[in-house]
């Protein structure tokens, strides 16, 4: 269970103090919702350590996340438009960031597109990819480097309506086989009504369940 306790938090030269609490469970989406300026990135960023909070507690299963940098922590974040090297293959960007030498790569690779809905693609430079592969790419890499929690930043939004159900579904059916704790922020209510299992609104600073 992901767990933020009184996360704090202010921004440089604002007034607005953010006190932010909630638990996000293993197979679960839980998403969070808010206006615009409400603080949603805020949240993510604290979860991924971008931003240090001045109190608080941030932990997983117990373990304190706040000592670790960005790098560090057990997660991996998906955006709207994904990052990926334009330049390289869908294999070199997955093999960015893996441990070397590793004698079943190709094959772990290969497994991770195929589990996606990608097979066949290994070879095709990045920028020849839809937005709806890349983010299946993106999704690949999540589950090749095997961190427990997938922080989701408006994901969907560049994507026509048949590719946003489609990577939708896919999102939902690897955070269940894979106990993924999910974090889903979202301005869209028809992502959050298909998703989430849990809800939180940010509102004033604070997150309120329901
Ligand atoms: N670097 C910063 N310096 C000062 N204030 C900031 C900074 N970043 C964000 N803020 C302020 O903190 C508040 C929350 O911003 P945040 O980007 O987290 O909201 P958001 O809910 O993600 O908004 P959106 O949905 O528009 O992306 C806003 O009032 C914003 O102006």
């Amino acid at each position: 269970m992901l767990q933020a306790e009184h996360l704090r938090f202010i921004h440089p030269g604002a007034t607005r103090q953010f006190d932010l609490s909630m638990v996000a469970r293993p197979g679960e989406i839980t998403a969070v919702s808010g206006q615009s300026g409400s603080g949603k990135s805020t949240l993510l960023d604290l979860i991924a350590g971008f931003l240090t909070p001045s109190a608080g507690r941030l932990t997983l299963d117990g373990q304190d996340l706040l000592p670790l940098p960005p790098e560090q922590r057990p997660i991996s974040i998906l955006f709207q438009s994904e990052t990926l090297f334009e330049h390289l293959s869908a294999y070199q960007n997955l093999e960015l960031g893996l441990p070397r030498g590793a004698t079943d790569l190709q094959q772990q690779i290969a497994a991770a597109l195929a589990e996606v809905g990608l097979p066949g693609v290994l070879k095709q430079r990045a920028d020849t990819l839809s937005g709806g592969e890349k983010q299946r790419v993106a999704l690949a890499r999540t589950l090749l480097r095997n961190r427990p929690v997938l922080l989701l930043d408006e994901p969907f939004s560049a994507l026509d309506d048949d590719t946003r159900g489609t990577i939708r579904t896919l999102v939902k059916s690897l955070t269940e086989r894979h106990r993924w704790i999910t974090l889903l922020v979202s301005h869209h209510v028809d992502d959050v009504e298909a998703l989430a299992t849990r809800r939180y609104q940010l509102r004033d600073g604070m997150l309120f369940e329901g």
